[in-house]
């Protein structure tokens, strides 16, 4: 069976064209003019994009005495709904530590639930013999990212020299290192501190997290990843500090790559003050939302070129599981959502306002993630022999945002309200139709697949040479010229 779409214009990180795209079975078969198929579909006034890849996602994630409610069925449909087609999802080891074994559980959790396609990044949370031999197993199942917390002290956090053999490791296997960058010891001092002075609310979160933490953190990061010789990604940079350390990393002709949040690039930190604790709580995040100036960054970052994804951190919990946290806000899961909404978003305040060309929102929405995790042509291209993950992406389609319409588990949504301007008329997985605007799909569960991506030939060799180019080396000299021993 074969389906064409037609009418549209095309748009990819580089070019703007009008053509059709037939399709054939699960890739693309041709891009060009008048082409025939048995279906069609019409994409009149509308863009035809590589489909969504959202690399930061929290599906069922065990995390902060819970379990994250958003499931890999209602996450996924989730994205299919907002015109996204794959997820990376962040795998934790359980408590036997094994990497190995967290890689087959995300697998039992995933494989029947999913609508659209998943990856997996492996989180490094401890060091041993054990981890450093199955991080090699992790990448022979298809894993070649490794996240490393900074924060989350006496939970997920390592230190620097577990996070220094962890980097070399990475170097020699050829994947990529990636941080959440916050200084835990200074969060947890900091904690401590608020709560003893009788600050117990959401507010807290936002106090004890400042932007000078997760700046430390990066510059921290950055340099390990310099001295391993391995490239870097910052997962969730939400401030000016951390975007410095980034662009200067950059500058020095470093591969650091910088993810901001579409949390980051619409919601402020005036949140934590609102003065309903449920408002304030559903918003606690790590790192927590920012001043405006910040934001002006960030969007100037994407502008730039410094940072180059927009990712979501989808990580839902309920306002049930935010209550716990009522007398201690130390202990409100840390997360929020926006998977379905990360496109309609970034379309509204960046290319609806002139921040962002729709070649730059899809650079930052799909195409650079699959080159960053390797996993490029096969996703976040429209190139023939690529998988046919397309969303028909109509500018003119207008929505509020709201937990009546809203495809997400959770019992709430925190742009309830916003207008946004763009939405997909259709989101096809692999060719299959999975959403279509306005006729309540309901992709089938088990239809999505896990996509294996292997390591990184290309950075991690030109890394070596460069490295084996500048390393110190100890100077010839004629033995006349060296004074004499006594
Ligand atoms: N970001 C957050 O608050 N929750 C999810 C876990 C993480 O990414 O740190
Ligand atoms: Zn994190
Ligand atoms: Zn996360």
């Amino acid at each position: 069976m074969s389906t064409v779409i037609k009418n549209g214009t095309l748009v990819t990180a580089d070019r703007m064209w009008e053509a059709d795209i037939l399709i054939e079975g699960e890739t693309i078969a041709r891009i060009g003019a008048d082409l025939k198929g048995d279906e069609v579909i019409d994409a009149e006034g509308a863009y035809v994009i590589p489909g969504g890849i959202d690399p930061h996602t929290h599906m069922q994630m065990p995390f902060m005495g819970t379990e994250a409610a958003e499931t890999f069925e209602t996450g996924t449909r989730a994205a299919a709904a907002g015109g996204t087609t794959m997820i990376i999802d962040f795998c934790l080891p359980g408590e036997d530590g094994s990497i190995k074994n967290a890689i087959e559980t995300w697998h039992k959790k995933s494989r029947d639930q999913i609508c659209v396609d998943v990856g997996y990044h492996m989180a490094i949370t401890g060091w041993n013999e054990q981890i450093f031999t199955e991080m090699k197993d992790a990448v022979e199942m298809g894993v070649n990212s490794f996240k490393h917390f900074m924060a989350y002290k006496g939970a997920l956090m390592i230190d620097d020299e577990e996070m220094i053999a962890s980097f070399r490791r990475c170097k020699e296997l050829g994947v990529l290192p990636m941080v959440h960058a916050e200084n835990g010891d200074l969060v947890a001092e900091a904690q401590a501190r608020l709560l003893a002075e009788g600050i117990t609310g959401p507010e807290g979160h936002s106090y004890s997290r400042p932007p000078e933490f997760e700046g430390e953190a990066a510059n921290r990061a950055i340099t390990i990843a310099d001295a391993a010789g391995t490239p870097l990604y910052i997962v969730h940079v939400s401030c000016e500090q951390a975007h410095e350390a980034i662009r200067r990393a950059r500058q020095k002709g470093m591969r650091v790559y910088g993810e901001p949040l579409i949390q980051f690039l619409t919601l402020d930190d005036s949140e934590y003050q609102n003065a309903d604790w449920d408002h304030a709580a559903r918003r606690v995040m790590s790192p927590p939302f920012r001043g405006k100036e910040h934001q002006d960054g960030l969007w100037a970052g994407l502008q730039a070129g410094s940072l180059q994804v927009v990712a979501t951190d989808h990580a839902a919990f309920s306002t049930e599981q935010k209550r716990r946290g009522r007398d201690d806000f130390t202990i409100i899961p840390n997360g929020t959502h926006g998977l379905e909404e990360r496109l309609a978003l970034l379309w509204t305040h960046g290319v609806e306002t002139g921040r962002l060309t729709p070649q730059e929102f899809v650079a930052a929405t799909s195409t650079n993630a699959a080159k960053i995790f390797n996993i490029y042509p096969k996703k976040g291209a429209l190139v023939e022999g690529a998988d046919a993950d397309i969303t028909v992406w109509d500018p003119k389609i207008k929505r509020t945002l709201s937990v009546a319409n809203h495809q997400s588990i959770l019992d709430y949504n925190i742009y309830e309200g916003w207008e946004v301007t763009g939405q997909p008329r259709y989101t096809l997985s692999r060719g299959e139709v999975v959403w279509a605007w306005g006729q309540n799909s309901s992709p089938r569960p088990g239809r999505g697949r896990f996509v294996p991506r292997p390591p990184f030939a290309a950075p991690a060799k030109a890394l070596s040479t460069w490295k084996a180019l500048t390393s110190p080396r100890a100077v010839a000299r004629n033995p006349m010229n060296i004074p004499a021993g006594v």
